[in-house]
């Protein structure tokens, strides 16, 4: 069967086909990054053989006229053979704990968590809604980015509220859950048993979180109740104590004014004053744009701690997304941050992008695994509709 993968991010569109047999096989993927700023389409055939670029003005598009001309673009792909559709779905709220065929009710369930997840929601039911038009009947998964974290305690998924609260669903849920996922099975498929112990992945795109697994189960998450807790991200402000926000209303600041400064106008965005993408940060010399990195580095290594001390140690750290899989600069900060816990970096490994970049004699194994959330999406919507 035929499947294809849709992957909306906040900044990209992610899209992939796949043969689903006996062994998933990738045919085709592609992506359209900078959304919101200068997009800028590239999409490769199976074998990894660039087949088509494309590039908008500033400024004209957006996710969903985005999604129209994939959508254009796929038409061939779209015919009579594709199985399915799968996509990734950020939220999946309390109900939606493992993938789903998407119906009428299911969409409207989703509906409701858009606020919970306003850079990301909204653009994956578009996309569910858009396949619906092109292709009505065709099966189609939502595939959640919050139930890997199914697994986590009570309390780690508290928030030190009035009860009546957890029972609306105010919690942490956690996200990049089909990404940590993936990166499971690989670190299994590995003969060297790397999932085991006391692991934590670092997702480092343009949204970012680290995950705190012990043998390959998620126990804690530096998201929480949405996208916006934890690491500084490209546009999101991480962490902030509450008493910000209750400020800036005090200062006449409305919900829709207060949720687009933290989500899209912060993070390493805000403080350089100068870009979200880490590429532009690294190579600039402006001293905001140094200021950022320094933070969003500061922030992962304050956050791992935090995190071994749940785990109560750390065996293995795996860096991952684009700037943990692409900046070995990065890398080698966030290792030397470190350095308390036992970890050493090679950085001949590191400069290379090898698959483990820690010395022999490092206590803390640093290891660099490609995510593929395309991928987990394709085995999960091959195992739905096999039934
Ligand atoms: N070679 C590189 N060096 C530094 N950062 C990189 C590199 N390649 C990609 N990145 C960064 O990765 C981030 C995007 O990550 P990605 O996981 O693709 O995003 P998304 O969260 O939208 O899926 C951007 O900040 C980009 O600058
Ligand atoms: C959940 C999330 O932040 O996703 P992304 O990294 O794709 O923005
Ligand atoms: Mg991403």
């Amino acid at each position: 069967m035929t499947i294809l993968c849709l992957n909306a991010g906040s900044s990209s569109l992610k899209f992939a086909m796949f043969a689903a047999d006996a062994e998933i096989t990738l045919h085709g993927h592609g992506k359209i990054e900078n959304i919101g700023d200068t997009p800028h389409l590239l999409a490769w055939d199976g074998s990894n053989r660039l087949t088509l670029e494309r590039r908008w003005e500033t400024g004209t598009q957006t996710h969903e006229t985005l999604l129209g001309a994939l959508l254009e673009m796929l038409e061939g792909e779209l015919g009579a053979d594709l199985s399915g559709v799968g996509h990734r779905v950020v939220h999946g709220g309390d109900r939606y704990t493992a993938p789903v065929t998407v119906d009428a009710a299911v969409l409207k369930d989703l509906d409701t968590l858009c606020p919970l997840a306003p850079l990301h929601q909204p653009h994956n039911l578009a996309g569910i809604r858009a396949v619906a038009l092109h292709r009505p009947g065709l099966p189609q998964i939502a595939c959640f980015d919050t139930a890997f974290h199914q697994t986590q305690s009570e309390t780690a998924r508290r928030f030190a509220l009035p009860r009546r609260f957890e029972a609306q669903g105010v919690r942490r849920y956690g996200f990049h859950g089909l990404s940590y996922e993936y990166i499971v099975r690989q670190l299994r498929s590995d003969e060297r048993q790397a999932a085991a112990g006391r692991v934590i992945a670092a997702h480092l795109g343009n949204g970012a979180s680290l995950c705190a697994m012990r043998d390959g189960r998620s126990m804690d998450t530096t998201m929480g109740f949405t996208a916006l807790d934890g690491l500084v991200m490209g546009t999101r402000c991480g962490t902030i104590d509450a008493g910000v926000l209750l400020y800036l209303m005090q200062q006449g600041m409305d919900d829709a004014a207060i949720e687009h400064l933290l989500y899209s106008q912060s993070g390493l965005l805000g403080v350089s004053g100068l870009s979200n993408d880490m590429r532009t940060l690294l190579a600039s010399d402006d001293p905001h744009a140094a200021e950022a990195v320094a933070l969003f580095v500061y922030r992962i290594v304050r956050e791992t701690g935090g995190l071994a001390a749940s785990l109560g140690g750390l065996d293995r750290f795996v860096f991952t997304g684009g700037i943990g899989e692409n900046a070995a600069e990065i890398r080698a900060r966030v290792a030397a941050g470190l350095g308390w816990l036992g970890a050493e970096i090679d950085p001949d490994a590191n400069a290379r992008g090898a698959q483990i970049i820690s010395t022999p004699a490092s206590r803390v194994q640093l290891c660099v695994v490609a995510t593929d959330e395309e991928r987990m999406i394709a085995m999960h919507t091959a195992d739905l509709l096999k039934g």
